[in-house]
């Protein structure tokens, strides 16, 4: 693999190697997300997340990178709060959004955060707009400049100030309370209800500081009608010229089910007509072509008892709807789509043999072609006089950087523009591995091996199954890092088995409602493989995993006695139980079935139900605001070990979600599954970490 590129800015550049050693050093690495690019494609702008003065959360500001990669980065925001979701307005300020105090204002008790708009020629950002709920969303017409936003608004009117005073009443009369009366009530880690966030127009915004007294932007509410759990999501995009809102909308799909549409408005009247609506499918994903005469959208075809969901790219004419499939019989799940800047091709991403690569693919037909080699792909930006994509790349050795890309030229491998965040050493290698499954199929793997690692001195090994399950290793995680542990001497096996995406549809089926089978054995078949060399010390392995991954470390333990230890994070221990109470059921009972008519895949494949089979220790890790995952599981896993004398430990996280999401609590996850490691795969003696 390339090493990563050596960062041009010294005072951003991390140093790499030694900071995997030490977790205080780890959590405070440079962390890069979204990206944007201005309208004359001059100006890039990255967010980069960093530990705050005390080191207890991690705060984003947004850098500007030179797309040309000649200049170093500089830094454009601070603020203790920190600012998210930058968009270019095309007159070349830069609107993002902060929870940031307006200078001179009274605090607030709970900051909500604001539309800013920072000057293109320099300046002082001010605060544009405010809602009672805070501003999540913000999307700019390209062409006009005028500007939609979401806000969570209180059920019964939008207007700010009865907004504001249904929230006061709430919180004065001390109730928290929520009315549901359709299904989903949560979603990952928040409570649906009672506001539902809704599309406001903003239209154009002022260039000027308005004078003092004066009117601030008028919003007029684009979905009035929106009701929890339905309504307006992240997924809203103008056309070039504003007079069109394509939006992702919920709606029911039978009982206690939701499935997503594309729904085209008339941003002057507020009218709206389905453009694309799929009994079978969810469609989401639109993006408006340069003239805005047509959407590309992602169409996933609904997940069945008997088939796994696909997916497909989805050319929409505005004018009558025609729709046009652009991706057929490409064997990969699309994503992501953009337009070329001429409106001749659509760009998108895609899971590929261990990579999520760039694609181009002609709007007048053609196969799809791969424009990059190695790496994973974020934030896909298209220069408007097709010059260039930029884009984050991120792979196993290099966190996210962003990249420069030519529109055209495939199987790209391009160096990392000036940025915060490159690292300059790794405390190992990245080897990509395969191995052949019973059925003879290829399980391909990405494998870390530490420095020193040799025939004189293997060593040992731990599996790593990802998440999803229909996900892939192909991309940095900083929630799963395994240079942390190959910087404590193991070698760690990232192996993508069945169910894994970036394979085919037919690897997908082969694990279909059969967790428990074929992704067990392509697991297991990766082990062996690399067992096999000399480098690796087969007597002292561990596996682990989150989520999926979880399931999939419980289902191991009652499996097989191989590993010496296996950690299992937010983990499915009782399908049943899960496939109830997660945040969307009816996503999981589509493949497993309602247990109660058809519990034939529950019974042969909940790990809860082989518990009297467990010999090795585990570690249980789970957050109590997860759900996706309940906690349930890890009550229920815990209970199930302590009753059986399996060695075991829990390391529970009172107000965590389904990641761990504060710089202190990142250090005990990693602190407490290396000090369960080294107990149990090393042979030393258990050291609790300090603060536990
Ligand atoms: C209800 S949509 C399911 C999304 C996703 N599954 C995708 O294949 C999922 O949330 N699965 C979780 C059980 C899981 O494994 N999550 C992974 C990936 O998001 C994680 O790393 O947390």
């Amino acid at each position: 693999m390339s090493p990563s590129a050596p960062a041009s800015d010294a005072s951003s550049t991390s140093p790499g190697g030694s900071a995997f050693a030490d977790l205080a050093a780890f959590v405070a690495l440079p962390r890069l997300g979204g990206l944007a690019l201005s309208a004359d494609g001059s100006r890039l702008a990255v967010s980069v997340q960093t530990l705050d003065p005390e080191g207890k959360k991690w705060q984003s500001a947004l850098w500007e990178v030179d797309p040309a990669g000649n200049r170093p980065a500089r830094r454009l925001t601070r603020s203790a709060p920190g600012e998210s979701s930058p968009v270019w307005s095309p007159d070349g300020s830069l609107l993002f959004t902060s929870a940031r105090p307006e200078p001179g204002a009274k605090e607030q008790t709970e900051p909500k955060a604001g539309l800013w708009s920072l000057p293109g020629d320099g300046g002082e950002a001010r605060l544009v707009l405010t809602r009672p709920g805070g501003i999540s969303g913000v999307a700019v017409a390209t062409g006009t400049g005028e500007v939609v936003v979401a806000a969570a608004t209180m059920p019964g009117g939008s207007d700010a100030r009865a907004d504001e005073q249904r929230r006061t009443r709430r919180t004065d009369a001390g109730v928290s309370a929520i009315l549901h009366e359709t299904y989903p009530v949560r979603y990952w880690d928040h409570d649906l209800g009672p506001a539902s966030p809704h599309l406001f127009w903003a239209g154009r915004l002022p260039v000027d500081e308005p004078a003092t007294g004066a009117d601030p932007v008028e919003l007029r509410d684009l979905t009035p009608d929106a009701v929890p759990p339905s309504g307006a999501d992240g997924s809203f995009t103008l056309s070039p010229d504003g007079r069109l809102l394509a939006r992702v909308e919920e709606v029911p799909d039978g009982p206690a089910a939701r499935r997503d549409r594309v729904v085209l408005m008339d941003t002057a009247d507020g009218s709206t007509r389905p453009l694309v609506d799929d009994p079978s499918a969810d469609v989401f994903a639109p993006a408006f072509s340069p003239d805005g005469s047509a959407l590309v959208c992602v169409r996933q075809a609904m997940s069945t008892y008997a088939e796994p969901p696909d997916h497909t790219l989805l050319l929409v004419e505005v004018a009558d709807g025609a729709v046009r499939e652009l991706t057929e019989g490409f064997d990969r799940w699309p994503s992501a789509p953009q337009f070329s800047a001429d409106g001749t091709a659509v760009y998108f991403l895609a899971d590929d043999d261990g990579r999520h690569a760039v694609f181009r693919v002609p709007v007048d037909g053609g196969p799809p072609l791969r424009l990059t080699g190695d790496g994973a792909y974020s934030d896909l930006q298209v220069a408007r006089d097709g010059s260039a994509l930029y884009a984050l790349r991120s792979a196993y050795d290099s966190p996210p950087v962003p990249v420069r890309l030519d529109p055209e030229t495939p199987l790209q491998d391009p160096p990392a523009l000036p940025a915060p965040g490159t690292l300059d050493r790794l405390p190992g290698t990245l080897h990509e591995v395969a191995a052949t499954a019973s059925d003879g199929t290829r399980v391909q793997s990405w494998l870390v091996l530490p420095e020193g690692a040799s025939v004189e001195t293997p060593a040992p090994l731990v599996l790593w199954v990802h998440g999803g399950p229909l996900m892939s290793w192909n991309s940095w995680s900083w929630r799963w890092c395994p240079w942390v542990l190959a910087a404590r001497g193991y070698a760690v096996l990232l192996p993508n088995p069945a169910l894994s995406q970036g394979f085919g549809q037919d690897f997908v089926r082969r694990g279909w409602g059969e967790w428990g089978g074929a992704p067990y054995t392509d697991l297991m078949a990766a082990v062996d493989a690399v067992e096999q060399r000399p480098d690796i010390d087969a007597s002292r392995t561990a596996a682990m995993g989150g989520s999926f991954g979880g399931y999939m470390a419980n289902w191991i333990a009652t499996q097989t006695d191989r590993f010496r230890a296996i950690v299992t994070h937010a983990s499915l221990w009782d399908l049943d139980s899960f496939t109830g109470t997660t945040d969307l059921a009816y996503y999981w009972q589509q493949e497993w079935g309602d247990p109660l008519r058809e519990p034939k895949r529950y019974e042969q494949n909940s790990p809860h139900r082989y518990a009297d089979a467990i010999r090795t220790p585990m570690l249980v890790i789970h957050g109590d605001r997860d759900f996706r995952v309940p906690v349930g599981e890890a009550l229920r896993l815990w209970y199930d070990l302590q009753k059986r004398g399996v060695p075991s430990r829990f390391l529970y996280f009172p107000d965590e979600n389904h990641w761990v999401l504060t710089p202190g609590n990142s250090q005990i996850w990693y602190a407490t599954v290396l000090a369960f490691l080294a107990e149990h795969v090393l042979g030393e003696a258990w050291q609790r970490p300090e603060l536990l």
